[in-house]
């Protein structure tokens, strides 16, 4: 069996994913045909030319404003139902997928209509793709504390559906440390807790989303290996790294994918998956995130099937379906 099809073919679990980060192009002009909002670029490619990035910061610009076009459940729904059919595609077994209602709500649109547009597509891929999920509700860290705290209060009524929260947007002068009430009325409501950190910002951002927000998941951490002792605390505690490469990449984050500090933190022992974090923008989902990391880094299939093995580890699942996952991940790799 070739590599492409090894990967494409290995169960596996995608844990960093922004929703409004899958939404393509195409699926951007027709939302916004429909509910009759003009976008600043005149077709389709034009708008693709403006997927270059130079950062966090101007990748977040684009990515806001085209989260526009997004109004009614309808569109929420697409959008979700469009990732899951590609992750079926990539043998996505199970997916936690983040959301930022903040970015819905300070343009007028209700809470409720992004959570049930998304849930409803994730209750269908779940019925009619096998695909099971986990909805993790994203806290903006360039707004103040008390949105955050406002919007957590908004999920307290769809406890049944949101399992978990999270923390992103622009990392540079925004610490964990700045959430740390939020993330502790979060966990004593019964939230799970992840956060990015590490990806713009130091080191340092890790060691405060570990001791100060209490998370389960590091999203990013490709900085951790700056600081040998928060390295040492990552692999004690195997706290798993949500890895996204070719996000990375395109953010500048590293000048190309042989740089990247995934083999150094993986080759260590530390608990890394691959994830595609916003596909749409940064030119590739799950698949594409692995192969690039193969070819860079000459991984092996017994690397690859350790990957897939610590995305259903990482994952907010119970034990009993984690061994289900691996097992077949077992029988993939014996045929
Ligand atoms: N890579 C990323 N970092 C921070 N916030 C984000 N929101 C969407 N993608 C993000
Ligand atoms: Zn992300």
């Amino acid at each position: 069996m070739d590599m492409n099809v090894f990967i494409q073919g290995i169960p596996k679990a995608e844990l960093h994913l922004h929703i409004e980060g899958t939404l393509a192009p195409e699926t951007l002009f027709r939302i916004a045909e429909r509910n009759g909002i003009r976008i600043k670029f005149d077709s389709v490619d034009a708008l693709r030319q403006a997927y270059r990035f130079d950062n966090l910061q101007s990748f977040l610009d684009i990515y806001y404003e085209g989260a526009g076009v997004l109004q009614n459940e309808t569109d929420f729904y697409e959008l979700t139902w469009e990732y899951l059919l590609k992750a079926k595609d990539q043998n996505i077994r199970h997916v936690e997928i983040f959301f930022d209602p903040q970015t819905h709500t300070e343009r007028g649109i209700v809470f409720e209509t992004v959570v049930n547009g998304i849930y409803h597509a994730l209750s269908d891929g779940a019925r009619n793709l096998n695909i099971s999920f986990c909805l993790i509700m994203c806290f903006l860290r360039h707004l103040p504390e008390s949105e955050a705290m406002e919007t957590l209060s908004q999920a307290l009524d769809f406890r049944d559906k949101i399992t978990g929260v999270g923390l992103d947007s622009s990392e540079s002068g925004h610490p964990p440390s700045k959430f740390i009430r939020v993330f502790e009325k979060a966990r004593k409501e019964g939230f799970l807790t992840v956060a990015h950190a590490g990806e713009e910002g130091p080191a340092e951002y890790i060691w405060e989303a570990i001791k100060d927000l209490k998370v389960q998941r590091i999203d990013h951490g490709v900085r951790a290996l700056e600081d040998k002792s928060l390295i040492n605390e990552l692999k004690r505690r195997q706290i798993p790294l949500t890895i996204c490469p070719l996000s990375n990449i395109k953010l500048c984050v590293f000048k190309n994918m042989q740089e990247h500090s995934f083999k150094k933190l993986f080759d260590q022992g530390l608990c890394v998956t691959v994830n595609s974090d916003d596909p749409a923008y940064f030119g590739g989902y799950v698949v594409e995130n692995y192969l690039a990391l193969q070819n860079a880094f000459q991984l092996t299939r017994k690397d690859i099937t350790q990957l897939a093995i610590n995305s259903f580890n990482a994952a907010f699942i119970s034990q009993d379906k984690k061994a289900i996952f691996i097992d077949q991940i077992k029988k993939f790799t014996a045929e």
